[in-house]
């Protein structure tokens, strides 16, 4: 069996042409505000593909590029006033920030309407009832790629590996909303392939290269890579990988590549929720 290939970039491009639709019944516009801190490559690149698609959408984006030893209050003093800006529509901190700052006082700090990540604690309770109108870009792309490819998720078991804030427990909370059975797995699980190969859909997000294998996936199964590391194999130079090895091809139904799978759809959906919170602004 050689596994069907689901590739993140038509089903990012539909995703965005719903953005843009409902980006023009907006008078007013949309406005994404991204904070940096600190030149670390990865980030760097991630906020540039932020800036750069927000503006292809037509959305109003800037980038607050902070020196990686700004204080902590600068920052709380910079949110502060984005809040309480009304032509800002959208917030987001880029993560991982510098150990100096606190991260979740940082994010709690965001006005949860305008926290277009889906981190803030009251977005994130509310993933959990039911009510969260911004739900976490990573996730909600990977459900997002799931429907437009059409794979059912109802009744289905799914098995995620994987349990951080960012991916493992918010796929966890949608799933369960859309009526799969799930289980959350982890770097400490106990005899992970004997879970996993309960999986009808694999999620794989646990941010180390290849650490799925054949021996993971049950024959016909549905495996969502969500991982992107950086891997440098002999004197190669370093290239990304996820966390599912090439060889499950081999095995799975369906498979997400990496690059170029789920990548582009957290892109595309942070787009959708700057669209979503200035809807809100909008119409209150
Ligand atoms: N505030 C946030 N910080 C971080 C998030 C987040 O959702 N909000 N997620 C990750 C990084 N991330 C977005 O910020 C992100 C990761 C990967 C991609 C992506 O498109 N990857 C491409 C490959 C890009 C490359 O060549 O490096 C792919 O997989 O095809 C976009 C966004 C951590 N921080």
């Amino acid at each position: 069996m050689t596994a069907r290939a689901l590739p993140g970039a038509p089903a990012a491009e539909a995703l965005l042409a719903r953005a843009r639709e409902r980006l023009a019944a907006l008078p007013g516009g949309a406005h994404l505000h991204v904070i940096r801190l600190g030149d670390d490559p990865a980030s760097v690149s991630y906020v540039r593909l932020k800036d750069r698609k927000a503006r292809e959408v037509g959305l109003r984006s800037t980038v607050h590029a902070l020196p990686d030893a700004t204080p902590e209050a600068d920052l709380l003093a910079l949110i502060a006033r984005l809040n309480a800006d009304p032509a800002a529509s959208g917030i987001l901190v880029q993560l991982p920030l510098p150990a100096h700052v606190n991260a979740s006082r940082v994010l709690r700090a965001i006005d949860p309407d305008k926290d277009v990540d889906g981190f803030h604690p009251v977005n994130v309770g509310g993933l959990w009832s039911g009510e969260t109108r911004l739900p976490p870009c990573t996730p909600a792309g990977v459900l997002a790629l799931l429907d437009h490819y059409a794979v059912p998720v109802a009744g289905k078991r799914a098995v995620i590996v994987g349990r951080s804030n960012i991916v493992g427990k918010p796929l966890a909370a949608m799933l369960l909303a859309r009526d799969a059975t799930v289980t959350v797995a982890h770097s400490r699980t106990p005899d992970l392939s004997a879970v996993t190969r309960a999986a009808d859909i694999l999620f794989a997000a646990v941010g180390r290269a290849h650490l799925i294998t054949p021996a993971h996936v049950r024959s016909g199964a549905t495996v969502i890579d969500v991982g992107v590391n950086r891997h440098a194999v002999a004197d190669e130079p370093p290239r990304l990988v996820g966390d599912v090895h090439p060889d499950v091809r081999s095995v799975a139904g369906a498979l997400t590549p990496v690059p170029g799978g789920v990548g582009p759809m957290t892109v595309a959906q942070l787009l959708m929720n700057t669209v979503t919170a200035a809807h809100h602004h909008a119409h209150p």
